[in-house]
């Protein structure tokens, strides 16, 4: 983990720990109201200086990704679980994460919505390292099983490839049960095709070189 991985990502760690105590939390309000003074501190030290705009992806002087502010897998972003990603030698992508209790809807078990988040970022993922990116232009969910909270497991593979489109599925287990399938259609937006034509035809034009 790099210096500044190592200063952010714990401040990420400690507000998901909050996030869940703000949820189960039963002091009473003059110990909640003191609670909200120390987090009026934070906020006011941590608001001196901000990006203008979202973090976006960024890149390392090495060439590697920083998607920091993504709501399922930044490394900066309490929403994200977060989810790190194995890929195995045929392609399949895999990620075990940790649901806390900040993430209910039906009461004990996992709000179908953040199952659909933690997929298309799982099959999104799998179609780009499978040299495939695209954005999510349909993603289906059949929601099988109820999914717990807690320990649970993401994975997706490409089902077939036409053109520019990815044609990904998954699931969520809880290690023995399947809870959610899904299929996702990946698409290489047009302006990212046009952009590409762009370059190869520039790539082609160049002048010879010595
Ligand atoms: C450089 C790379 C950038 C990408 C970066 C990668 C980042 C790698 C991170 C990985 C992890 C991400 C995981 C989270 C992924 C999100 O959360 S993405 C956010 C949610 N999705 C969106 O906001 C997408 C919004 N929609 C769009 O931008 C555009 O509608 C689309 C989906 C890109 C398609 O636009 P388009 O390229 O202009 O489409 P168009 O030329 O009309 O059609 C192309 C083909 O796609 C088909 N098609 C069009 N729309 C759809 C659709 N909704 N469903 C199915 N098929 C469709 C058409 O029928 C056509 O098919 P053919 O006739 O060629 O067979």
């Amino acid at each position: 983990m790099d210096a500044e991985a190592a200063v952010v990502g714990p401040l990420a760690e400690d507000l998901r720990v909050l996030n869940e105590l703000s949820v189960v939390s039963e002091v009473d309000a003059d110990a909640v109201g003191r609670a909200r003074e120390h987090l009026e501190a934070a906020r006011a030290i941590l608001a001196e200086k901000t990006l203008d705009g979202p973090y976006g992806v960024r890149f390392t002087a090495d060439g590697r990704q920083r998607s920091w502010g993504n709501a399922a897998v930044g490394l900066r972003n309490p929403i994200a679980p977060p989810l790190e990603f194995v890929k195995d030698d045929d392609g399949t992508v895999r990620a075990d994460y940790f649901l806390r209790r900040g993430y209910e809807g039906p009461p004990g078990l996992t709000h179908g919505g953040i199952s659909a988040l933690i997929l298309d970022q799982v099959l999104g993922y799998t179609a780009t390292v499978n040299g495939c990116p695209g954005m999510t232009g349909t993603l289906t969910l059949r929601y099988r099983n109820p999914t717990p909270l807690g320990a649970l497991h993401a994975e997706a593979r490409v089902d077939r490839i036409e053109g520019i489109k990815a044609f990904v599925v998954g699931h969520i287990s809880d290690g023995e049960t399947v809870c959610v399938e899904a299929e996702g259609v990946f698409i290489l937006p047009r302006w990212a095709r046009e952009r590409m034509a762009a370059e190869a035809s520039a790539v082609t034009e160049a002048p010879a070189q010595d």
